[in-house]
This record gives structure tokens, C-alpha cells and sequence, in this order.
């Protein structure tokens, strides 16, 4: 299994740049996976925080990343994920194949963004309906929100009364809709007081979370401007390594390390990027 590595000076030309190389180690290197594809991402409905399942595919997908990870060799010390059942399911499957039975930390600052009036639209419907330039901005421009999820809305209730959000966000905190902007405000101080703590302290760290909670993450990381993060579409259960220098940089060549053979992380990339057309 090759290991497939993003160039971030040439981010706007993301899938030309992707190489087989030898894996760089870093002072700490953290391993994050998005999630095996849901029954949502299979139906192409824009899913947040309706909590939908895995596909039989996605199981597939959570499967194959315990078997890349195994082969690297990877040991965990603790995992972080989301209170959304896709992203724990997959994780489960993880580490089931990986043999290792270690403590799981579950949050609602891991969740994926909060999709507010497009929860369970289909992406090539809307595109049809509003033009895939709209479709694209919602998707993927920094700070432009979808619009609200109100009451009235099918999923309202449902998300809302989940006893899944027991222990956050509070009631003012709760969502109506996510920019990535915003996502980034809520995953970020998880990233920042809960899990970096323990990578400094030397733990072997994995997170299962979501594409737009990740490509947070990512953008915070590799310091990606507004403009260039809207190029970066993270395809489901394919693991990626940072390898970072002990303040948390990544190392050079040490950003976005895919474990999958090239073409596979390529075509599945192309093919999150694609979601938004018009038909
Ligand atoms: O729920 C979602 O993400 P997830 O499958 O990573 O949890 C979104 O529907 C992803 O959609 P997007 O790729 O159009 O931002």
C-alpha cells in the first residue's frame, strides 16, 4: 500500500500532485480517518447532523482503513470521534481490526457541520434547482452558511430532542447552521485543549470525525487560506497521517499522508468534488 502525499504549495492543483512516497515521521504523528460513507453521502443528501448510518460500502471502507493502519503498523493510545453514529461506527470497525481495545472520547465539537435547510436534500437536486455555483458556495466557501434549519424543518425535532446532545452544545449553543467558519470555531478548541494535550504528553492519537470537522482541522494545521481550503474535498475511509515537529507543525512532507494507493485517494477525491454538479 502505497502512501500518497499532498503538495500544499501547489493546493489549488490538489490531484496533480500526488506522489507515492516513503512515509515522513514526525516528533508526534496524529492519524485521521473521515468516516466510511453513510447511507446519507451513498443517497448524495446533504447529511450534518441527521445522524444516518453506514452503508454496507462504508463498512467496507471503515474495514480496509483498520487493515492500511495494521499494515503501517500503527498502535493507539486513545481515539477521538464524534457523538454521530457513522463516524463511531466507523472507528469501532477500526479498531476491531486492528486488534486494540483503548479509551474513546466521543464530541459534539467533532461533528460534521451543521448543514442547517439542506439537511436532506439531495446535492445534484439542489444543484439543479439553484445552480451548482450556489450549491458550490455552500458547500465549500468559508464563511457563507447554508441557510437555517427552522422548526418546521423535517429533521428539526429529530436533531434537536437527539439524547445524543445530553452533554453539549447547550441550548444557545445549538445550531441552526454551519459555516465552516463557525465549524472550525467549535472543533478547534477541542483540537486545542483536549486532544493536543495528550498528543504532548506522548499519545498515539487517532480521530474518526467528518469531512468539513477535518478539513478544519487541516486548514488550521497547514495554515490553508479561505480561499485555497474550498479545493480540498476528503474522501470517506481512507486514513491520512500528520506528522508534526513538537509545536504541532506539520513537518515537511509530513501534511495529508494518505494510506491508499493514489489513484483510489485521486478518483475518490474527484468524486466528493463532483457531488455538487447539476445533471
Ligand atoms: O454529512 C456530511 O459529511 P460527512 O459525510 O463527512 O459526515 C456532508 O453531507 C458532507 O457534504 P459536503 O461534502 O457536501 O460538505
Amino acid at each position: 500500500m502505497g502512501i500518497v502525499r499532498y503538495s500544499f504549495m501547489n493546493i489549488r492543483i490538489w490531484y496533480h500532485t500526488i506522489q507515492t512516497v516513503k512515509r515522513v515521521m514526525g516528533k508526534y504523528d496524529v492519524v485521521m480517518v473521515r468516516h466510511g460513507e453513510s447511507e446519507w453521502n451513498q443517497k448524495n443528501l446533504f447529511c450534518g447532523w441527521y445522524n444516518a448510518d453506514l452503508s454496507d460500502k462504508g463498512k467496507q471502507e471503515a474495514t480496509s482503513s483498520g487493515k492500511a493502519l495494521k499494515d503501517a503498523h500503527f498502535k493507539f493510545d486513545i481515539a477521538y470521534t464524534s457523538v454521530l453514529i457513522r463516524a463511531q461506527k466507523t472507528l469501532q470497525i477500526i479498531l476491531q481490526e486492528l486488534g486494540q481495545d483503548i479509551p474513546i472520547e466521543k464530541c459534539w465539537r467533532l461533528n460534521e457541520r451543521h448543514y442547517g435547510g439542506l439537511t436532506g436534500l439531495n446535492k445534484t437536486e439542489t444543484a439543479n434547482k439553484y445552480g451548482e455555483e450556489k450549491v458550490a458556495i455552500w458547500r465549500r466557501s468559508y464563511d457563507v452558511p447554508p441557510p437555517p434549519m427552522e422548526p418546521d424543518h423535517p429533521y428539526y425535532e429529530k436533531i434537536v430532542n437527539d439524547p445524543i446532545y445530553k452533554d453539549g452544545p447547550s441550548k444557545e449553543e445549538f445550531p441552526k447552521f454551519e459555516s465552516l467558519k463557525l465549524t472550525i470555531a467549535r472543533t478547534l478548541p477541542y483540537w486545542n485543549d483536549v486532544i493536543v494535550p495528550e498528543i504532548k504528553k506522548g499519545k498515539s492519537v487517532l480521530i474518526v470525525a467528518h469531512g468539513n470537522s477535518l478539513r478544519g482541522i487541516i486548514k488550521h494545521l497547514d495554515k490553508i487560506s479561505d480561499k485555497d481550503i474550498m479545493g480540498l474535498n476528503l474522501p470517506t475511509g481512507i486514513p491520512f497521517v500528520y506528522s508534526l515537529d513538537e509545536n504541532l507543525n506539520p513537518i515537511p512532507n509530513g501534511s495529508l499522508q494518505f494510506l491508499g494507493d493514489p489513484e483510489t485517494v485521486k478518483k475518490a477525491m474527484d468524486e466528493v468534488a463532483a457531488q455538487g454538479k447539476a445533471k
